[in-house]
Parts: C-alpha cells; structure tokens; sequence
C-alpha cells in the first residue's frame, strides 16, 4: 500500500518541527510538504498530500483548515484558540463539501495528543460529581501566545459539565476582596491558573477538593515527542472518519 502523503502547517515551528521529524520516521506516511507563514496551504492540491497537519498560531488556524478543505485534504488540527463558532462554521464547510465527494473529508481538532493530557482530562470529567471544589492550574513555557491554554479550557469545560450533570451547585468561595486576577480565569464556573515559566514546556494540575481529603490529577509533557503518537494516530484515522471530530479522547474509544 502506498503511503500516506502529509503536509505539515506552520512546519518551523516548535511543534512543526518535531511532526515532521515524526512524518519523516513512519513508514507509512510520506512527508510531502512543509508550509511556511509564506506558502499557499490552497496549493497543497498538486502534491500529493492527502492530509494537512495545523500547527501554526490561533489567528490563522481555521483558515487553514478551509484552504485544506478546498484543496480536497483532511485535517489534523492541534493548534489552540477554536471557539464554537468557529468549530461550527468547519462542521458547515466539511457538510458541503462532503455532498460533493466520493471520499468524505474528516478533520480531527485536539486541544492536546498527548495521552496522558487526554487521560488526565477524562479522569478529571469522571471524578468531578463527587467533589465540592475543583480548580485547574496549567504551567507552560514563557513563549506560549494564548492563556489559558487549549486544554485547560478543555478540561474546565469538562469539569463544569459533569458538575452540572450531577446537579453540584458552584464551588464554594468566600472571596470578597482581592487584587485582580488573584484568582484566575473563571471557565463556565471553573477557576483556571496559568503559570508561564522558562523551563516548563506543558504541564496541568486538576485539584478537586472535599472536607478533609483532595484528588491531585497531574500531567506532564517534558518533551513534544510526547504530543507525536497521538498526532499520528489521528493523521491516520482521519481517513475513515468523515465529519468534525474534537479531542483525541474518540479516537481512543475513552
Ligand atoms: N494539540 C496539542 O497537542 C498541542 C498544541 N499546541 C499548540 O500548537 C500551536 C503551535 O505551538 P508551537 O509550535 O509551540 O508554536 P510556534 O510559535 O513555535 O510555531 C507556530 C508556527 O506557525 C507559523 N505560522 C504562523 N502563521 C502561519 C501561517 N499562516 N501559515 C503557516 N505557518 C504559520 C509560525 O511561523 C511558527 O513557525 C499553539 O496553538 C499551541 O498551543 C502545542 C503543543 C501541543
Ligand atoms: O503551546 C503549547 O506548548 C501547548 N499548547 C496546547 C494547549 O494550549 O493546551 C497543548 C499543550 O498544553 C502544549
């Protein structure tokens, strides 16, 4: 079997770099292209790629995503900064040009491939009925341009849904007074803390908190090859999966 062309968005970049490292070392995957902030991603069409990886900057990543998507590629998306609409207005695209095609487009969006980010996520959602409070603090190196990050977003969100599912009212906080910002970005009711530190490359802490006990979930990713099993995994299955998958955690069965 011949095997699968890939071209990798905002390739010198951090990220960028290492997935095409990542492409270069698997058999069955070709890397066919390295898009720079300079190149047309439309003008993928011609080399033979079949799947676009996005790992370029907030502002610009769901461009990208409908340049793949004109340009007949799938996508993998693991750049930060999607909203839901913006997710919406891909599931859209992806409905009209999938009435068009043969072979149905897919796009996988991931806030993180890492597997033990997407455990830590899952395990925190599980746990989160059972707790009265429950804070997320994520650390990450000093060049990283969004705050929170995507998957403490993810994470808060996924907390603050199992909360409601289990009836949990909010969390409890006597707060009154207090310096701006002391105690985080507030997501869907989920405190949420970033730490910005030379050093660190993606780290997240989920504290939930009962009278006299707590339940510390911690990940860490001390280097992005950590981020590339899940990265492949999606490169490959986005060929069978037609439609807008979010989160790695489908393509794992969690
Ligand atoms: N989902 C995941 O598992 C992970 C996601 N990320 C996310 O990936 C994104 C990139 O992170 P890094 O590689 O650390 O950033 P980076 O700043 O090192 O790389 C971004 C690259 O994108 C390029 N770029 C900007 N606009 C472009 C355009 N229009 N076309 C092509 N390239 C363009 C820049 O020149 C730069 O080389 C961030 O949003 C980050 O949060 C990072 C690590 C893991
Ligand atoms: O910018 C990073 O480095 C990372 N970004 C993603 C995020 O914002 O969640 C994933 C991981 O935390 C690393």
């Amino acid at each position: 079997m011949s095997a699968i062309g890939v071209a990798v968005i905002g390739a010198f970049g951090r990220m960028g770099r290492t997935v095409c490292e990542a492409v270069d070392a698997a058999e069955d995957l070709e890397l066919v292209a390295r898009v720079g902030e300079e190149d047309d991603v439309e003008a993928l069409a011609s080399t033979g790629a079949r799947v676009g990886v996005d790992f370029t900057v907030p502002a610009v990543t769901e461009a990208n995503v409908h340049a793949l998507l004109d340009a007949g590629l799938h996508a993998v998306v693991g750049t930060t900064g999607w909203t839901e609409e913006s997710l919406g207005r891909v599931r859209e695209h992806l409905e009209q040009v999938n009435a068009h095609r043969s072979e149905p487009l897919g796009v996988v969006v991931a806030p993180n491939f890492a597997l033990s980010a997407v455990l830590a996520m899952h395990f925190a959602a599980q746990a989160a009925r059972y707790f009265t409070s429950a804070e997320v603090i994520e650390m990450h190196h000093p060049d990283k341009v969004d705050a929170p990050s995507g998957t403490a977003l993810a994470t808060a969100r996924h907390i603050a849904a199992a909360r409601q599912e289990a009836g949990l009212g909010p969390v409890p906080d006597a707060t009154e007074t207090q310096v701006d910002g002391a105690r985080g970005a507030v997501v869907d009711g989920v405190h949420v803390h970033a730490v910005r530190l030379r050093g660190l490359v993606a780290h997240e802490e989920i504290l939930l908190g009962n009278p006299g006990e707590q339940l510390t979930i911690r990940t860490d990713s001390f280097q992005r090859d950590s981020f590339m099993p899940g990265v492949l995994l999606a490169v490959r299955q986005v060929l069978g999966r037609p439609g807008l998958t979010i989160g790695l955690e489908h393509l794992l069965d969690l």
